[in-house]
């Protein structure tokens, strides 16, 4: 493996202090050997995807990483536990999630990882705060940048919090 390369994390929460843990999480994660924060998106008021549930926060972060990425899912699970998170159903409710997105331009697609994550290309969630720090990186599946997926999508239920 390179000695290190670029991975972009979307990060989401719609359960207790939403702003508290996701900068708690990004802090936790950059803390960890082996993975360095390079970027991090401004946070976003978002309407949920899904079932009925409150609204949620959502913004991204680039790491460098010197860590493969099977060991890298594993840090962002470990982290998610931390911070409460409890898997109920799927697209409901939850303290922290934290979903690997982009690793350099590596494509996976194993039962327990697939990278790119596999619905990123739909989401204005990820993809409205990913275009502000990674707008020239290439979607590998699609071999399309991210500006260029973030201009497709309805932002109608995207509303920026803070700025970076
Ligand atoms: N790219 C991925 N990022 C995060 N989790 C992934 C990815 N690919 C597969 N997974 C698996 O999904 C569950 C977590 O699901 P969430 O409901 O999104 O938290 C996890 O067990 C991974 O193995
Ligand atoms: N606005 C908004 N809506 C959402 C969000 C989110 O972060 N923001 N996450 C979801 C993801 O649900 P889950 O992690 O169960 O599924 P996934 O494997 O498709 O990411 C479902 N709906």
């Amino acid at each position: 493996m390179k000695p290190s390369q670029s991975a972009a994390i979307a990060l989401g929460s719609n359960m207790g202090d939403s702003y508290k843990t996701l900068e708690a999480a990004i802090d936790t994660l950059a803390k960890i050997p082996g993975i360095i924060l390079q970027a991090k998106s401004s946070w976003y008021r978002t309407k949920a995807v899904g079932p009925p549930q409150p609204d949620y926060l959502n913004g991204c972060a680039i790491f460098q990483v010197e860590i493969p990425p099977v060991l890298l899912l594993e840090a962002l699970l470990r982290t998610e536990k931390k911070f409460g998170r409890v898997r109920r159903e799927q697209w409901g409710p939850r303290s922290l999630d934290l979903d690997l997105l982009l690793y350099d331009d590596i494509i996976m697609d194993t039962p327990h990882l697939q990278i790119p994550h596999p619905r990123m290309r739909s989401r204005a969630f990820v993809l409205i705060p990913l275009v502000e720090i990674a707008p020239d990186w290439v979607e590998p599946i699609s071999q399309r940048v991210i500006r260029d997926l973030a201009s497709e999508v309805d932002c109608s239920g995207v509303h920026l919090l803070n700025s970076i």
